[in-house]
């Protein structure tokens, strides 16, 4: 993890955060910059794995652990924030993700008093999944809480969602959405599917680097579908060059949940399922 910046998220040993004695022989070199992309959100939509497979392009440079600096250090300033950053060359973009950006009110006008040409991405999932995997991601920790199903109502007979419990809160992405479109405009946006992140990689990332000014380097021939796994995998990772899944905490089995549970917080996320759909011109198939 770079010092003094805290992530929240469970990292996996196999995360290539430490360069390969070649790519330390390159980064003496440049210099550090304010990442010029940011990818946001949302937390659990597969933003590390977006990160992940970005840093295979050599012309992306990236911080391995979130930095959450527009959320948690804003105070350290700017000058900190940059020297958590990797060195680079002319015509590399530097990177960084913190998912939490995404739902944290004051992030739209830091990053935009950084600089109003900040490119964003967002990965997204199905908000109910979402909310299924965040849970799953507090009960390793906390083995004791109480169960998913009694967390998500104010009121359960009565139907009623508890809107304020951060799991359910996270997936009112129009919401969080309206807020960013405040101070972005709408082309300066990418919405990844989280989804398609997982059944077709290079595709998603065809988009992505496109959306970055990338050339197309990163393609179907840079991954595997790895069967233990269950999700596609890098046959080279960045830095050291041997196959690379992500971590155990990625891809992990979630609890079964109530049938009749889900299908109440599928009507209820509908509706803004939809408005969100019409933000962003893309239907992610999540209702259908
Ligand atoms: N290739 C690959 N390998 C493993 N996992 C993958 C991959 N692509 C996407 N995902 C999905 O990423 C989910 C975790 O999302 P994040 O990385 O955004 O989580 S975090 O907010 O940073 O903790 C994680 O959620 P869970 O399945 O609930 O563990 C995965 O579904």
């Amino acid at each position: 993890m770079a010092e003094g910046a805290a992530s929240q998220e469970e990292q996996s040993p196999e995360t290539p955060d430490s360069p390969s004695p070649i790519s330390s022989f390159f980064s003496g070199s440049g210099s550090k910059q304010l990442p010029q992309a940011i990818i946001i959100g949302v937390k659990k939509g597969g933003t590390r794995a977006l990160l992940e497979f970005l840093r295979v392009h050599p012309d992306v440079r990236a911080v391995g652990a979130e930095p959450h600096f527009f959320d948690r250090s804003y105070d350290k300033g700017l000058a900190w924030y940059r020297d958590l950053m990797p060195r680079t060359l002319d015509g590399q973009i530097t990177m960084e993700k913190t998912p939490s950006y995404f739902v944290t009110r004051e992030a739209p006008a830091r990053i935009s008093a950084m600089s109003k040409d900040t490119k964003l991405l967002v990965v997204v999932r199905d908000p109910v999944t979402r909310a299924v995997s965040d849970y799953t991601q507090t009960l390793s920790k906390r083995p004791d809480i109480p169960s998913f199903e009694s967390l998500a109502f104010r009121n359960r007979s009565a139907g009623l969602v508890d809107r304020s419990w951060s799991a359910i809160q996270i997936g009112l992405y129009a919401e969080h959405l309206e807020r960013w479109l405040r101070h972005f405009p709408a082309r300066q946006m990418l919405f990844v599917s989280g989804e398609r992140l997982v059944r077709d990689p290079a595709g998603e990332l065809g988009r992505v680097q496109d959306f970055l000014g990338l050339k197309r380097i990163i393609s179907d021939k840079h991954f595997y579908f790895n069967q233990t796994k269950g999700f596609p995998c890098l046959k080279k990772a960045e830095g050291s060059g041997r196959p690379h899944c992500l971590g155990k905490t990625k891809g992990r089995p979630h609890p079964e949940i109530d049938a009749q549970v889900l299908r109440q917080l599928r009507d209820f996320y509908r509706p803004f399922n939809r408005k969100f759909y019409q933000m962003t011109g893309h239907d992610f198939g999540w209702d259908g």
